[in-house]
């Protein structure tokens, strides 16, 4: 082959390459299939779902979208066929019953390999998901969340135990590396909460939903323990003789954190270029991997309680007796995947909520003042409270929602599919197949609800007189059918682990430094150093 004809061959390769791909980067522009052209937004998210996919893998979406509605105004189109809308009334209209919007191809990028079927947060087909979800809110009925509460306040006393530990290591002046390092100052011990939420929020869950906690609080450190492989590994795995099932130890805070950054970013992605990135972009195989090892860990925990039952009460017991309207229960695979979407539902939202409230309280000494009256009044020791003597303290409800409201746990819009027919939204008609959703972080910092203090941590807020505005607006756990089916149980452990926290310690920030965040599916503190004292009362 001579020299002149492989040139030729190349530049006609590369001609072709390029063309190829501003036609896939143009067309959709050009044919505009979901009229969406007169909807303003970035240049480069009108073309292509790269700038949405870019924030995600950066973790700063909701921050990047805000930014877009203060420029363009209520709706932004954030990906070709995405429109994001900042408005309370479009809640009811995008999530609520009845107007036939499903969950869209994003969710897909958060169905566990290994496990075989769908949980309930994953499924997007309508009946499926009833069917799931009259089974698990049974479950989480307000009775039964409260017949969780010994399991929660049994976390808490290790947890406090820890802290003491570290109060009095504190006051020698002693110092330690663990857990982003601590070190006393002869006062105070200064630290990282962030990691002890974490241990707090993940021991209660596997406690829950695995049947046992995973032992983080006690052994200070990210640990737990996975099967290897799905369901299939376990049938022929030696390891084990009695369960029958090889596990591994592995490191379940960081996994979850893993997989949530890898499919959120994922999710965005066209569905043909996931498998691509996973084969050959390290970041997104090391995603995959959590994603497996995180299945292990409900495969492994599920496996355990079959083979040997239990008379606990528990999440886990309560998916086991459940049935659904034609008298069945949730076979075995079903209760693995059920039993993860808790752990991963209901462990870090429940962590990253806490750190996000208890970085607030420490950074406004007012507020930390008036939370302490509170429970100085209502409390008579220092020791884990109840939630029958909590479940009334108003500015501790103000406080917690005040925290869910600025840091925005779950902050992004969450994204629906229009269906046939067609939707209008705030004036707008969005054809079928588009995909719409409410930014949770924007509708938080709506001047017009909140006020010109919209920055600001004032739980007082809460206690004004006109609620009506403010309570339409507060969307921490969605709205409608595929709203948050934990909540009872989020707020009673929010309750809990924020009274144990400034009844027993002063808390001080070492800086005053905007919280550091980072989001993937949820939007998370990346550390919280403080400074902790226990109060001599
Ligand atoms: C502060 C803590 C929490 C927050 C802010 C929160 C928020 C949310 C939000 C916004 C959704 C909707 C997700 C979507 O549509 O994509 C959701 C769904 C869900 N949450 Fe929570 N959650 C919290 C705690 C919990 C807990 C403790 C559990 C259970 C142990 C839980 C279990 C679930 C489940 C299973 C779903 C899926 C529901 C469905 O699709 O029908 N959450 N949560």
């Amino acid at each position: 082959m001579d020299l002149d004809f492989a040139l030729k061959s190349l530049l006609y390769a590369g001609g072709v390459g390029t063309l190829a791909t501003t036609a896939y980067v143009l067309l959709p522009y050009v044919v505009d299939p979901h009229h969406l052209r007169e909807v303003p937004g970035p240049f480069i998210a009108r073309l292509t779902n790269l700038w949405l996919a870019y924030w995600s893998a950066e973790g700063k979406r909701s921050e990047r979208v805000h930014e877009q509605h203060l420029k363009y105004g209520k709706f932004v189109r954030i990906a070709p066929n995405h429109v994001s809308i900042n408005d309370a009334d479009a809640l009811p209209v995008v999530y609520g019953h009845g107007n036939g919007t499903l969950k869209p191809e994003f969710y897909d990028a958060f169905v566990a390999s290994g496990v075989g079927v769908r949980g309930l947060f994953n499924t997007r087909n309508r009946a499926e998901h009833s069917r799931k979800r009259k089974i698990v809110s049974n479950v989480f009925a307000q009775k039964n969340v409260l017949s969780f509460e010994p399991h929660i306040i049994e976390a808490l006393g290790k947890f406090i135990m820890q802290w003491d530990r570290m109060c009095v290591a504190g006051q020698r002046r002693e110092s330690g590396s663990e857990q982003g390092g601590w070190r006393g100052d002869g006062d105070r011990v200064w630290l990282d909460c962030l990691p002890w939420y974490n241990y707090l929020a993940f021991d209660i869950i596997g406690d829950l939903a695995f049947g046992s906690p995973f032992g983080m609080l006690d052994a200070c450190a990210d640990t737990a323990n996975a099967a290897v492989g799905g369901i299939a590994a376990l049938k022929d795995s030696q390891d084990d003789a009695s369960l029958n099932i090889k596990t591994i130890s592995v490191p379940a805070i960081r996994i979850l954190n893993e997989r949530g950054e890898y499919s959120a970013t994922m999710g965005v992605l066209d569905p043909w270029m996931r498998p691509l990135l996973t084969r050959f972009v390290p970041w997104f195989a090391q995603g995959q991997q959590s994603v497996r090892n995180l299945s292990g860990l409900a495969v492994a925990a599920v496996a355990r309680r079959l083979a040997q039952p239990s008379e606990r009460n528990d999440l886990l017991a309560k998916l086991q007796n459940a049935i659904d309207e034609d008298g069945n229960p949730l076979g075995p695979e079903e209760l693995t995947a059920e039993a993860l979407t808790q752990l991963i539902a209901g462990s870090d939202t429940t962590s990253n909520s806490s750190c996000a409230i208890a970085y607030y309280v420490a950074k406004y000494p007012r507020v930390q003042l008036k939370l302490q009256q509170e429970l100085d009044a209502a409390l008579p020791d220092d020791g884990v409270p109840t939630y029958e003597q909590l479940k009334r303290l108003p500015y501790l409800a103000a406080v917690i929602n005040e925290g869910l409201r600025l840091h925005s746990t779950s902050a992004m819009g969450l994204p629906r599919v229009v269906p046939e027919g067609g939707l209008s939204v705030a004036g707008h008609f969005f054809p079928p197949g588009a995909i719409l959703s409410v930014p949770t972080y924007t509708l938080h910092r709506e001047t017009t609800v909140w006020g010109a203090d919209v920055d600001t941590f004032r739980p007082e807020r809460w206690l004004e007189e006109d609620q009506q505005l403010i309570q339409k607006t507060f969307n921490p756990f969605s709205w409608g059918p595929r709203a948050c089916v934990g909540r009872n149980l989020a707020m009673m452990e929010l309750q809990l682990i924020v009274a144990t926290t400034f009844r027993r310690y002063h808390v001080m920030l070492e800086s005053e430094d905007p919280l550091e965040t980072r989001e993937g599916f949820l939007r998370k503190p990346l550390y919280c150093r403080i400074g902790l004292k226990k109060r001599s009362l």
